[in-house]
């Protein structure tokens, strides 16, 4: 840890000596507490952090920083995906993704840093409970499927493989995160292939480019963003990790999205054979605001445009077929070789664009009185996990369908979209399919046959797949054909 002579003498270079301005007025344990904080600082990269936060922020609303002017659709022809492709190309690829994972060349790595602001719960959202009839977790559904899917691929090729679990956490969940995952048994996965590592935390700067302070004796940091995974592979030995378990792909994904298909084989092997280095699965955007970046060419280079970086009149037009004009959703669903992610880790992980986000961070004034501000005070810098998209040699677009792979859980119940309610209700309704293709049918509990839903979109309360029961369910065919991803239905 350094001394207070020296964090002092660090700050004024790095022009941040405000840092300490309540220096005096704190106790021994918390005066510990922050110079071990301040030792991570390098002073150089602190000074220029703040000075480009500050630039970044007020140059982020002018007119030529916009991409929009820039930005051309994915031709159609590029796009692979489940919708375009016959039964035999699909059964290939998912045959070849299958092969992949019983030779243990393929790993999953879970994007899980983030603070689940707008869910508005104070633990990571893995955890959280949507409210299933068997009141299973976002980790829980994920680790059964990483289960399911080592049995199917290694019952097919008759080995005994693994999936290796990455979960790249922040400080603010590793630590809820382990004892949930230890409590849980690790939910019967072996715990040497769950490696959990953390992202670094940087900073919230003032518009004038000052280190905000949380409270007297804390900076106020936050995560570097989900494309801090690139920086935190190498701070972490997780590449060379994966290159000693022999993992050559890698099925990146956020934590958000219930109906998520881990290590999903269809795609890896839709990947694979495209000889791809880089790929992201997309599904047609649902409306003109909705939240999601869409993959598109900006200057003739495919990359995603994030939703909050784009203009409202841009999102809304529309193509030749009346469809929107950028339809490729981005689902957070990515796939990377290991060559490519080492390349990125040596080549271009400090060319990664730095994305500004103004929020609203709590502040101590100038007396010490702690402050929560009704309007965007600070500046966050984040990366963004798909910014190495256009380093990719191979990059291939995956179209799935929405109701079978997307519905992400971002905010509370009331609001309109993406709550626990839709949540819940997609996998109920997905699950409520495979039980129908199955050969099953559900009845009420006087035994009269409810009538199937004529879309995949139906709502089916949770109330009604409680009190009616699977009528005739064929379930060896059930458990072994249609139920590929996962353990149980949840109906
Ligand atoms: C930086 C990043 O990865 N943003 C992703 C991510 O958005 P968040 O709002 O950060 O959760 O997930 C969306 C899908 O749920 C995807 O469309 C978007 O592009």
């Amino acid at each position: 840890m350094i001394s207070i002579e020296e964090a002092r003498s660090r700050l004024d270079l790095a022009g941040q000596s405000h840092i300490l301005q309540f220096w005096d007025e704190l106790g021994a344990e918390e005066r510990n507490r922050f110079l071990a904080d301040l030792s991570y600082l390098d002073p150089e990269e602190l000074r220029d952090h703040c000075r480009g936060a500050a630039e970044a922020a007020s140059r982020c609303s002018s007119p030529q920083d916009r991409l929009d002017e820039l930005m051309e659709p994915v031709p159609m022809e590029f796009i692979g995906g489940v919708c375009r492709s016959d039964k035999k190309t699909l059964d290939d690829w998912e045959n070849e993704g299958f092969l992949q994972i019983s030779l243990n060349r393929v790993a999953v790595l879970l994007l899980a840093g983030g603070q689940g602001t707008r869910l508005g719960v104070p633990y990571p959202k893995g955890m959280y409970n949507v409210g299933l009839p068997s009141g299973k977790t976002l980790y829980q559904i994920q680790a059964e499927r990483i289960r399911k899917v080592q049995e199917l691929a290694s019952t097919r090729h008759d080995s005994m493989c693994k999936v290796p679990w990455y979960i790249m956490t922040s400080e603010f969940t590793l630590e809820p995160t382990e004892k949930f995952f230890k409590e849980n048994n690790y939910f019967n996965l072996d715990p040497s292939d769950v490696v959990m590592f953390e992202q670094r935390m940087i900073p919230a700067v003032t518009f004038d480019g000052k280190v905000i302070l949380e409270g007297k004796g804390k900076i106020a940091m936050a995560p570097d963003g989900n494309g801090g995974l690139y920086r935190a592979l190498v701070d972490n030995g997780i590449l060379e990790d994966m290159k000693k378990r022999g993992v050559q792909y890698l099925h990146v994904y956020c934590v958000d999205n219930i109906l998520v298909k881990m290590a999903d084989p269809v795609f890896i092997g839709f990947c694979v054979k495209k000889g791809a280095d880089c790929g992201a699965k997309v599904v047609e955007k649902a409306y003109p605001a909705e939240p999601v970046g869409v993959v598109c060419r900006v200057d003739g280079v495919y990359q995603v445009v994030e939703y909050s970086e784009v203009l409202p009149e841009t999102t809304a037009l529309r193509g030749p077929g009346g469809g929107l004009l950028y339809s490729a959703g981005n689902i957070c669903n990515h796939f990377f070789t290991l060559e490519f992610l080492m390349d990125v880790a040596q080549n271009f992980e400090g060319k990664l664009k730095q994305h500004v986000a103004l929020k609203k961070v709590p502040f101590v004034d100038a007396k010490g009185t702690a402050v929560k501000p009704d309007k965007p005070n600070g500046i966050k810098m984040e990366k963004f996990v798909f910014d190495v998209f256009q380093f990719s040699r191979n990059f291939v677009v995956f179209e799935v369908l929405r109701e079978e792979e997307f519905s992400p859980l971002k905010n509370a119940d009331g609001a309109p979209v993406d709550t626990p309610t839709t949540a819940r209700r997609s996998l109920l309704n997905q699950h409520y399919r495979w039980v129908l293709a199955a050969e099953a049918s559900f009845v009420d509990p006087q035994r009269e046959s409810i009538s199937p839903p004529k879309s995949g979109w139906v709502h089916i309360s949770s109330h009604l797949l409680w009190t009616c029961h699977i009528f005739s369910c064929k379930m060896s065919k059930l458990q072994t054909e249609v139920v590929h991803y996962i353990n149980e239905t949840d109906v």
